[in-house]
């Protein structure tokens, strides 16, 4: 097993890295409270549920609520539901809420955490790569709103978070391939070496081999928890994890139903790339390993139609836009990235056009 410490100024919290976890619980939680509420939804509960459940403390008063699976269970009417089951039960400020899934269950769990009560105890047990690389360390929670992606949400840490790796054997090739997007992305903003290494191990990831797997996991961790405890509030450093996803939310919120997560920011990323080779910013080199690689993990290279003022309307709500800017992570290199004010429409449109997929 191995530990990786998220050092907070308020608060640090440990992220517990191993195989079969889920019956090490009684020793790696320890002050458990007595009420209990997992969130999950039924392909995750028919796999883990009945392991989570076996290792809670007995006198423990365990509610379980399934929300419906896919990206449109992030939403305010399953973030409403939650609420009701938790009042219900007559839950108090003393219970603990445990995410059993991947990242659209912990990103409403975790909403759900820092607003019950005006916030309560909360665990993550992330099921999928994607959660088990990114969603559950950092304390981003957030569910979406039909103007788009993460647009209701609060900066809300877990006391532990608990990846058990094994989870990932009955995870679907294309939601596994979402995980590496974001694996791919650490490479991009902060790790040139790890990029590499993973250039190295395409074909150890793609089979899943345990040990190539735990080290993707690690890294991906060790850099996630480095940049969150630099800067937990996204006030500068935090943003370059948000490679890829101005333009990756914005076909998200397009295309819910046929674009997941992984694959709209491994687009987005591309997109961001294109950018900077267009300004002669990017070596060309640096370009084509970044959308090699994405294909490689077997994700897409290529954006979907969107008109210009969809583009224009849904990269307005991004977060970070600033007096009515937007603001993009660039990368500069392989392992170098920045956070830029955009003004040159042109530019942007040109990216989007190049990297959009022919009709
Ligand atoms: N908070 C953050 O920092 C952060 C970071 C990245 C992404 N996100 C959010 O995470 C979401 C995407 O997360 P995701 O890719 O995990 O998608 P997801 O939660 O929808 O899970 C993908 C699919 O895998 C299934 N699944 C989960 N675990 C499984 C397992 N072990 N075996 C079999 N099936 C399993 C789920 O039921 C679902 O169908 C998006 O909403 C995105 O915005 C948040
Ligand atoms: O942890 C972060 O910070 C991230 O940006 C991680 C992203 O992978 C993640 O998709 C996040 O939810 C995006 O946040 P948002 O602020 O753009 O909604
Ligand atoms: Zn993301």
């Amino acid at each position: 097993m191995h530990r990786i410490d998220v050092g907070l100024a308020e608060r640090s919290y440990p992220i517990h890295i191993g195989r079969q976890l889920f019956s090490e619980l009684p020793t790696l939680l320890t002050s458990l409270p007595t009420q209990l509420c997992i969130i999950t939804n039924p392909t995750i509960a028919a796999h883990y549920l009945p392991a989570l459940r076996a290792a809670l403390p007995d006198d423990a008063t365990v509610l379980v609520h399934e929300i419906a699976d896919g990206e449109h269970a992030k939403s305010l009417s399953s973030y409403g539901e939650v609420m009701d089951t938790l009042i219900a039960a007559s839950f108090n400020r003393d219970c603990a809420i445990l995410a059993l899934g991947g990242g659209v269950v912990g990103d409403l769990a975790g909403f759900v955490a820092a607003t019950y009560q005006r916030g309560v105890h909360f665990y993550q047990l992330p099921t999928t790569l994607l959660a088990q690389v990114d969603s559950s360390v950092g304390g981003k929670t957030a569910i979406n709103h039909p103007g788009g992606k993460n647009l209701v949400g609060a900066f809300y840490q877990p006391q532990a978070v608990v990846i058990s790796t094994d989870c990932l054997n009955t995870l679907s090739e294309r939601d596994y391939a979402c995980g590496l997007a974001e694996v791919v992305k650490y490479g991009i903003i902060y790790d040139a070496d790890f990029f590499t290494w993973l250039e190295d191990n395409v074909a150890g990831l793609n089979a899943r081999e345990p040990e190539a797997l735990a080290h993707a996991i690690r890294r991906s961790c060790e850099i996630k928890a480095e940049i969150v405890a630099a800067d937990e509030r996204e006030q500068g450093l935090r943003a370059l994890l948000n490679l890829g996803h101005t333009f990756g939310h914005a076909i998200e919120a397009e295309y819910y139903n046929s674009w997941h997560h992984g694959e709209a920011v491994a687009a987005g990323t591309v997109i961001a790339a294109h950018y900077m080779l267009q300004q002669g910013e990017l070596p060309a080199v640096d370009y084509q390993r970044i959308e090699a690689l994405l294909q490689a993990f077997h994700l897409p290279v290529r954006a979907p139609h969107l008109s210009e003022l969809q583009w224009q309307q849904r990269m307005q709500r991004d977060k970070k836009v600033q007096a009515g800017r937007l603001r993009f992570i660039l990368p500069t290199a392989i392992g170098r990235a920045e956070l830029r004010t955009v003004t040159d429409w042109s530019g942007v449109w040109q990216a989007i056009s190049a990297v959009t997929e022919t009709r």
